[in-house]
């Protein structure tokens, strides 16, 4: 069963394949969808300071916990350092901040959630731009200068956070952060799904011991993924949603994280299936033809690999 399977990470901690994500996943519908994953055998939930939820999401879990006979530690939470707290002085407290609003005892893995810093100067929330509207990226403070602010916050707090990883890093901007980081993130969250599958960057973090979590492993929101014609003919052949395949596509190459507030979707996005080695091949062909990147904030500064391969 695709809920019971886990991949271990550089900490010897276990991360489950399927976790619920829960961007754009607003207060009183995150409830609902926490608790039916939960109930229905998800271990596994990603959240971040800039989801704006953590407090429904960490009350959701501590109560789902409690109706099903669970205990904390049966659960694997992520949430992420927004890029306005990434000058050094800052990194303890957007972690508390997140702690706090959490309130589960711990956090298992905490992600710099791009590899940009932004001005804290008008405050930590969203995204502060400049007077030309482009955002306040402080390019001053590196990936490094924060991965080794959060190296020490981890180190000196393993009561409260069990591991530490980054997201949206590509090969060069891991190059760099490499030649100083004294431990290696324990995970890269970036999209992935079968337009956008990156299996260089795969294969270039499994060689470093970093696991690779595939974010939006559905296209995200009103996806063109959905609808793709061999996906579709694939899904017919077995009985199952093209979501599903795609994510059984996901599920076998990495950790997944499918997001959806609906009942329904929640349970049927981890009811997967094995897929032959010809099925992989035809999806694993894909991006050839409909390569496409669906998050693309407009940064200012390179964050995104040019390909798709
Ligand atoms: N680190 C990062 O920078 C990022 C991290 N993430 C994480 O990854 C998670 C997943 O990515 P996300 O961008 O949300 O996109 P997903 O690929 O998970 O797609 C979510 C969208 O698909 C819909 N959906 C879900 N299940 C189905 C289904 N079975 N059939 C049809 N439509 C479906 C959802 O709608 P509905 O809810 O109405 O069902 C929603 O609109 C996020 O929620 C977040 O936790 C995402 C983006 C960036
Ligand atoms: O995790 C979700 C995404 O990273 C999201 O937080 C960003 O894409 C944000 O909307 C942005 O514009 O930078």
């Amino acid at each position: 069963m695709a809920l019971n399977k886990v991949y271990k990470l550089n900490t010897g901690a276990t991360i489950p394949a399927i976790g619920l994500g829960t961007w754009q996943a607003p207060a009183g519908e995150v409830e609902t969808a926490i608790k039916t994953a939960i109930a229905a055998g998800y271990r596994h939930i990603d959240t971040a300071f800039g989801y704006n939820n953590e407090v429904e999401v960490g009350k959701a879990i501590r109560e789902a916990l409690a109706e099903n006979g669970l205990e904390r530690k049966d659960i694997f939470v992520t949430t992420k350092l927004w890029p306005t707290f990434f000058r050094p002085e800052k990194v303890a407290e957007g972690f508390q901040i997140s702690y706090d609003r959490l309130d589960i005892e711990y956090i298992d893995l905490i992600l710099l959630h791009w590899p940009v810093a932004l001005s804290p100067e008008q405050g930590p929330v969203g995204i502060p731009r400049k007077a030309d509207g482009t955002r306040d990226v402080e390019t001053s403070v590196t990936p490094s200068i924060t991965w080794a602010a959060l190296e020490k916050l981890y180190e000196s707090n393993k009561d409260k956070l069990k591991a530490i990883g980054v997201s949206n890093y590509s090969i060069p901007i891991f190059e760099d952060l490499l030649k100083t980081a004294k431990i290696v993130p324990a995970v890269n969250q970036v999209e992935l799904h079968p337009y956008n599958p990156q299996q260089k960057l795969l294969d270039y973090c499994e060689s470093k011991g970093i696991h690779v979590t595939a974010y939006s492993p559905l296209g995200s929101t009103n996806s063109t993924l959905l609808g793709d014609e061999t996906i579709s003919k694939i899904a017919s052949a077995h009985d199952k949603t093209p979501a599903q395949i795609i994510l059984s596509w996901g599920w076998s190459r990495s950790s997944i994280l499918p997001k959806s507030v609906k009942i329904e979707r929640v349970k049927a996005n981890a009811d997967l299936i094995e897929l032959s080695a010809q099925e992989i091949q035809q999806i694993n062909e894909l991006h050839k033809t409909h390569g496409k990147r669906f998050i693309t904030p407009d940064w200012g500064v390179p964050v995104f690999d040019e390909d798709f391969e």
